[in-house]
Order: structure tokens, then sequence, then C-alpha cells
């Protein structure tokens, strides 16, 4: 255990170098004109909605962050909070994690304003919501289906990746995969290993040092959608039902429990290493070279639009 500590402590002192000077305040970094990327705090009470048939034991569960359902604190919060209280009601057995925003984005991953010049007290706040999340959604006694209709990049690969299915709108413009390093960051090393688990090592591998966007095709010859829909067809989410009631059909106890034979080890990594995973992560966003990076790609995205 101490030499766990040990290495990781160094681990630290690395991003560190790398990042040249720790971030410390807002003035160290030169405040770029990002007029579209100034909220930070949302209302916790409108982000996503939760439908629950008894009847079919299924649950739907709603995402819709206007504009791109990027991951603030208080989303991940919501989708935490519908997880939950799915799981509270006995009879439902399945959950569909869906989009309603009308351009059909799944997730555009965490909020990027959470991580650009961030709210120091905040960061290890939202860091944690994001782990709560990964926990809740992955560890899930419910069989949860991923109807992904839209983009799906980093975090918000990472909510389809901890669900047990994954369907994808067959529209290359549509891309899905962990770009994290082309934003000049990392993915943490429990959404590495999901990657790893279910597109297998060497395409992770490639996929992760490239930050490859995986057009739907893509996606499933790596095995990283189990199935596709029509661009524009409306059945993707009879898809998702039909996968939900098949899901169903297996007794719970025994569904659970393959379930914890292929995630539990995980799940108990992350759950014991809560506190260092979100020590590291806060100096390594907070770096100069991260957080310069970061304003860049921001610059990039309010750019491409105009
Ligand atoms: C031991 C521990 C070690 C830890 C070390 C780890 C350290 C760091 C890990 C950090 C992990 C990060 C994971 C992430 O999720 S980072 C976020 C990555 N996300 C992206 O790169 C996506 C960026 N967005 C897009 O590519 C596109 O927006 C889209 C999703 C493909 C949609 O494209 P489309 O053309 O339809 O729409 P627009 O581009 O016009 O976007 C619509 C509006 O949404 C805003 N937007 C988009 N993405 C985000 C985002 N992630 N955060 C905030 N806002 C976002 C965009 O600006 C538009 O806004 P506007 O309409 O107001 O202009």
């Amino acid at each position: 255990m101490s030499v766990h500590v040990s290495q990781s402590a160094h681990k630290i002192q690395l991003w560190r170098r790398l990042g040249s000077v720790q971030y410390r305040d807002s003035s160290l970094l030169q405040r770029q004109h990002l007029s579209s990327f100034s909220s930070k705090a949302d209302r916790n009470d409108d982000l996503v909605t939760l439908e629950a048939s008894p009847d079919t034991g299924v649950a739907t569960l709603r995402m819709h962050r206007s504009p791109a359902n990027s991951l603030s604190m208080e989303m991940m919060q919501s989708i935490s909070g519908a997880i939950r209280k799915a799981e509270s009601d006995r009879k439902i057995q399945s959950l569909i994690l869906t989009s309603s925003l009308p351009s059909g984005i799944f997730s555009a991953g965490l909020e990027l304003t959470e991580l650009y010049q961030p709210d120091l007290a905040r960061l290890p706040k939202f860091w944690e919501s994001f782990q709560q999340l990964y926990l809740d959604l992955y560890g899930s006694r419910l069989s949860t289906i991923a109807s992904i209709g839209g983009p799906a990049p980093a975090a918000g690969c990472m909510l389809s990746l901890s669900c047990d299915y994954r369907i994808m709108t067959d529209n290359p413009k549509c891309t899905i995969g962990l770009n994290e390093s082309q934003l000049g960051i990392v993915a943490p090393p429990w959404l590495a290993q999901q990657y790893i688990d279910v597109i297998g090592n060497r395409n992770a591998e490639l996929a992760l040092l490239l930050g490859t966007l995986f057009t739907p095709q893509q996606a499933l010859t790596v095995g990283l959608v189990d199935e596709l829909v029509c661009s524009g067809d409306s059945s993707i989410d009879e898809m998702a039902q039909r996968k939900a009631a098949e899901f169903i059909r297996i007794p719970p106890k025994a569904r659970v429990a393959a379930k914890e034979l292929t995630r539990g080890t995980q799940i108990a990594k992350l759950s014991g290493n809560r506190e260092e995973d979100t020590e590291f992560f806060c100096s390594f966003v907070t770096t100069d070279t991260v957080q310069k990076t970061l304003g860049s790609y921001l610059e990039m995205l309010a750019k491409r639009k105009k």
C-alpha cells in the first residue's frame, strides 16, 4: 500500500513538472474572450427526466441540458440521482439512457468551463461527481442501454461505456470515442480501462494516443457500439426497448452477479482510491500547460461554430 501511495505521489509530481507551473489563480493565465463559455453552476432541477414504466420494468432517463448535454457538476448529480431513483423502484429492472435534445447530441462530455479556469473550491467536488456517476452507472443493478442518437465524445462516451449495451444512429457526423488527448488531457485510468475492456488493448491504445473519434460504422467494427440504426429512423427507441426486454428475461440475480464478475474489480479499485484520484486530477488539470491547451480548444470550438 505504501509503495502504491508513493508511486502516485511521484505521478503527481511528474504531471506538475509537465505542466511547468502549477495554476494558482486565474490571473496566472491569460484571460481570453470566450463569452459563450462562461456559465458554471446551473439549476439542478431541469436537466434530466426519468420516465418509469412499472408494466414493462423499463425506465428511460432522458438528458436535456442544452445545448450539448455537457456534464456540469449539477448535470452529473442529476443523472446519478435519477439512476438511484430508478434503482429504488423494485419493479424497474432496466434503464435506457438517452438524450432528448433536438440536436440529438448524446453528450459532449465534461462541461469544459468546469475544467478551464476552474473554481478551485468546486473542482474536487466536480471530479467526485464524475467518479460517482461512473460508479452509479457502471455498477448499477439495472440492465442499462445507451441509445446514442448523436455525438458522444470523451465523458459522453464514458456514459455509454458504463452501460451494458450500446445502440447508435448510423450517421457519420455522429462520432464517439475518448478524444481527450486532442484536448491536451488524458482519460483517467478507470475510464481508459473501460475502453480497453470494451474495444481491446491495441484498439484502445491507438485510439487513446490519437484521440480518435469513431464514426458509427468504425465504432461497430471495433466493438465500441453493439448495434446501429439507420440515420433518421425513429426505431432507435424501439430497439432500445426491445433490448431492455431481452435483458429483463434473464433472472435479475444472475444478471447482476454476471455484471459483478466483469465490473466488480474496477469498481472496488476506484472506490478505494477516490481521494487520490481527485488530488491527481486537480493538480493535473490546473497546470499552466493544460489550461493553455484547454483555452485554445475552447477558442477552436467557438471559431468552428462561427
Ligand atoms: C489519477 C487521475 C488522473 C486524472 C487525470 C485526468 C485529467 C483530466 C481528465 C479530464 C477528462 C475529460 C473528459 C471530457 O469529457 S473533456 C470534454 C471533451 N469534449 C469534447 O471535446 C466535445 C467538444 N464538443 C464538440 O466536439 C461538439 O460540440 C459536438 C459535441 C460534436 C457537437 O457539435 P455540433 O456542431 O452539433 O455543436 P456545437 O459544436 O456548435 O456545440 C453546441 C454548443 O455546445 C457547446 N459545447 C460543446 N461541447 C461542450 C463541452 N464539452 N462543454 C461546454 N460546452 C460545450 C458549444 O460551445 C456550443 O455552444 P453555443 O451554442 O453556446 O456556442
